[in-house]
């Protein structure tokens, strides 16, 4: 195991854990189930199959051997409905677009919403372009289990889909970033996360919002999750393979579960991968290094904040 000591984490965490007993929640069976997921992957080697952009598609692939999973990456709606049937869960990320994903893609997630099958969606730059928002609007009659995204992708899903609130929030990405802050996005996320557990087979869903602070809700509970790195940012991919290793979380555990654990594993990566680093490039493989090295028990001991 590599140097930690710059992980934000420990056996215990006194704001939370403790307060349960003043009217914050025990996290105690939470924090069992984050670390069971990432050790199942550890031990099962989970294939969760992406079909991914072309830009960030190898760290995507690396990001989630180095968790303790299995790739594999095709553009094809054959291969990809075939494969899910050994999938334990699959990626979709709308990075870049040729114009036979507007056919593809929703033939895809049909596939998947008719089976069962659990997928994670990563709207990059949702709001933006005609082709994405007729794919993105598709996937609405066919959701995926969990959607993550930066706050403007959250908020533009959300709002396309016809969930904001009556006042709607209006916002799209500067290209894939994001321009809002993370909790201008609790409400959508909230309401999104709710719509895709009441479209989802066995009534669980998430919604993972990164940023400074993560956050993640299955609709009802909101967790934040502090730390990481600023340069996550800095390098490309930072949110997209973070969506890849949720899949292969979600390959063997419940969604709000999946999603806690994957970014809490980032988190504690990007610290880690900070302190080594010398600069984006040096970042980039300390964090796969780190994303490999980090146990079950210290992703699992991560500070969660629940108000
Ligand atoms: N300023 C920051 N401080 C700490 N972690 C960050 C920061 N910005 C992004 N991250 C982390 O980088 C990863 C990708 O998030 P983000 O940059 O929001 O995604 P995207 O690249 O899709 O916009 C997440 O793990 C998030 O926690
Ligand atoms: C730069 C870029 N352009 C199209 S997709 C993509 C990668 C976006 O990756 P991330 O959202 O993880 O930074
Ligand atoms: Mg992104």
């Amino acid at each position: 195991m590599s140097d930690d000591s710059h992980v934000h984490c420990g056996t215990s965490n006194p704001v939370n854990d403790s307060a349960h007993t003043d009217g914050q929640p025990d996290l105690t069976a939470l924090r069992a189930s984050i670390a069971q997921a990432v050790r199942n992957v550890k031990d099962r080697t989970p294939l969760a199959q992406s079909f991914t952009n072309f830009v960030t598609i190898n760290l995507v692939a690396n990001a989630q051997l180095a968790a303790g999973g299995t790739a594999a990456m095709s553009f094809l709606p054959d291969d990809v409905i075939d494969t899910a049937s050994i999938s334990g869960a699959d990626y979709i990320n709308v990075g870049t677009l040729l114009p036979f994903y507007a056919e593809a893609l929703p033939q895809i997630a049909r596939a998947f919403h008719k089976s069962g099958h659990k997928w994670v969606l990563d709207p990059v730059a949702a709001g933006i372009g005609r082709t994405r928002t007729e794919i993105l609007r598709a996937f609405r009659a066919a959701p995926p289990t969990i959607v993550r995204g930066n706050a403007s992708e959250i908020i533009a899903l959300t709002n396309m889909w016809g969930l904001a609130a009556v006042d709607g929030e209006t916002s799209r990405p500067a290209g894939g970033e994001s321009v809002d802050e993370v909790d201008a996005a609790v409400e959508p996320a909230k309401r999104l996360a709710r719509f895709l557990a009441d479209s989802a087979p066995e009534g669980k869903a998430a919604v993972a919002v990164s940023g400074a602070v993560d956050l993640v809700t299955d609709g009802e509970r909101v967790y934040r999750l502090p730390g990481g790195s600023a340069l996550m940012a800095k390098i490309t991919g930072a949110g997209c393979s973070l969506g890849g290793v949720t899949a292969t979380y979600l390959a063997v555990a419940e969604p709000l579960t999946a999603a806690l654990a994957a970014s809490l594993l980032y988190n504690r990566a990007a610290e880690v991968a900070e302190a080594k680093a010398e600069g984006p490039g040096s970042f980039q493989v300390h964090l796969l290094d780190a994303l490999w090295n980090l146990t079950p028990e210290q992703v699992a001991a991560s500070e969660i904040l629940t108000y």
